[in-house]
This record gives structure tokens, sequence and C-alpha cells, in this order.
């Protein structure tokens, strides 16, 4: 089985490569995805970082009202027009006429799609991108979404149900506090633990299906062919206690850790 690798070296300034020598694997894109929550505070790290930006909906807003505030020594249309999105795709029901006449004269492609009430506004963004042009190699690319949780349980539940949607992008949900991402079940994981940011709380979490067979290293309470199911052990609380942790499930499990407040 392939072992799939996993890293949050999107949070630091400058992304290191992965290895000092060529034979690792090639080096990520990024796109970054845009939610109608507050920005978190790593917001034009990510920006800078991502080689396509989506605004879903009202996403837009928040890029427009917070991302001036950020930056409080510089004129505010200045850094509305550094931070300027790519696309806004959604139903079109939160974006503000002023936000979208803005962003219309700079460039911004919009995509209306308010014929569909049955796809969440993050769905029809992870969809642009799945199906946007061949230049972004989607093997090596990953895709960060902000403002995924804390607020609406209803939208956050949407949020992790987008992962399970697209369960072959790789996809990163990110509040403030912590990350979610998706480890499908076809891969042997490694996720290497970048101290700086991240930990030490995280959480393995069968949210799709049972699992009848977990295996972890590098975690204070490791799973050794273990069970877990909704209703009975789920691995909430857990410390990583290794700078690489290693999963192998039979069944696709949410991964969770704790962004730390520094970053
Ligand atoms: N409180 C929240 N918690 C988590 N995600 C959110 C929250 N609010 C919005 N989102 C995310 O941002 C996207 C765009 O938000 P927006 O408010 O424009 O959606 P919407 O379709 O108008 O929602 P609704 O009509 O249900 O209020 C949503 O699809 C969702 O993924
Ligand atoms: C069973 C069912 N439940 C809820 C909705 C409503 N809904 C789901 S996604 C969406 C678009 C939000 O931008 C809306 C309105 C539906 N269509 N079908």
């Amino acid at each position: 089985m392939e072992v799939m690798t996993h890293s949050s070296k999107f949070l630091l300034p400058s992304i290191p490569r992965s290895s000092s020598s060529n034979d690792g694997p090639p080096p990520l894109t990024y796109a970054l995805v845009v939610l109608n929550q507050g920005l978190p505070r790593f917001a034009p790290l990510l920006w800078n970082h991502a080689q396509l930006r989506l605004c879903a909906d009202g996403g837009a807003n928040r890029v427009y009202d917070e991302m001036p505030g950020m930056f409080p020594n510089e004129d505010p249309l200045d850094v509305r027009h550094r931070f300027k999105p790519d696309v806004i795709k959604g139903d079109m029901d939160s974006l503000r006429p002023e936000v979208q006449e803005f962003y219309v004269n700079l460039g911004t492609q919009i995509v209306d799609e308010s014929y569909d009430q049955d796809t969440t506004d993050l769905h029809k963004c992870i969809a642009f991108i799945r199906d946007s042009t061949p230049e972004l190699d989607k093997s090596n690319l990953c895709i960060l979404v902000v403002g995924a949780l804390g607020g609406r349980f209803d939208h956050e539940i949407g949020n992790l149900n987008v992962l399970h949607r697209f369960s072959n992008l790789q996809i990163v949900l990110l509040s403030d506090d912590c990350l979610i991402y998706l480890l499908p079940k076809s891969h042997i994981h490694e996720i290497h633990i970048v101290p700086s940011v991240e930990g030490p709380h995280c959480g393995l979490i069968p949210i799709g299906a049972p699992s009848l067979s977990t295996t972890t290293t590098g975690l204070q309470w490791d799973l050794t062919n273990t069970e877990m199911r909704f209703g009975g052990l789920i691995s909430t609380s857990n410390i990583v206690r290794e700078d690489k942790i290693t999963v192998h499930s039979d069944s696709d499990l949410l991964w969770t850790i704790s962004i730390r407040k520094s970053t």
C-alpha cells in the first residue's frame, strides 16, 4: 500500500522543500478558498502561498471587510487591490453588490450558480478547482479552506461532508484553532508534525463509516488494530508524542490537530 505524506508547513512564513535531496515528492501547489466567516489571523500568509484564490459567495465580503484591518498602517484600497480573489463562486445570496462590483472592476471572475440549491458554496468552489485548467496539477494540489469551523453546525457538517465528497482531492479545513483533513483508507498515512505551529491536541474520527481496524504510531493513546465507531470509541483529546505520526485504517478517517496560538 502506498504512503501518503502530510504536513502543515503551509502555516510557516516560507515553505521549506520536502527534503534536502531531489528524490522527495514534488512540492505541493496550494489553492485557497475563503468562506463566509471571520478570517483567521494567518489568512494573508495562506493567500500569499496560494496560486489560486477563490471566495465562496459571502467569503468575498470577508476579504473586502477584514483584510484592511490586518494591515492597519496601509491604505485600505491598496490592501484590497493586493488581495484580489481570482474567482467568486456560489449561489450569490450573501455577496454584497458593492463588493461584487469592486472585484469585477479588478478582473475577478464571478460564477453565479444560484440555480443549484442542492450543493453548498464550498462544494461549488471545490468543483471549480477540480474542473479548472490542467495547469493546476491536481495530484500535487492542496486546497486550503479558511473559515470552515466554528459557527453554524449545519455549515460545519456540510464542510466535513465536502471532504468525503471530494476524497480524491487533498483538502484542509481550517479555523483559527485547528485544522482537519481526510485520511483515505486507500493509503498508509505519514503525518509530519510542524511543532512550531500545531499540536499537541489531536483526534482521529471515523465520521463516514465505522473502522474495524485502525493502527497508529506517535500518539499518546495509540491504536492497535482498534475498532472505532460513532457511539463507541473514537479518538478525541489525543496528544501527538512524536514528530511523525503514522495511521493505517480500513476506513476513511478525519485527522484533526490544534493550531498553536502563536501562529
Ligand atoms: N458559520 C459557518 N460555519 C462554517 N462554515 C460557514 C459558516 N458560514 C458560512 N460558511 C461556509 O461559507 C460558505 C459561504 O457562506 P454563505 O453565507 O455565503 O453561504 P449561504 O449559502 O448563503 O448559506 P445559508 O444560505 O445557509 O446561510 C458556505 O457554503 C459554508 O461552507
Ligand atoms: C435535503 C435538502 N436539505 C437542504 C437543502 C438546502 N440546501 C442545501 S445546499 C443549499 C445551498 C446553500 O448555498 C441549500 C439551500 C436541500 N437542497 N436539500
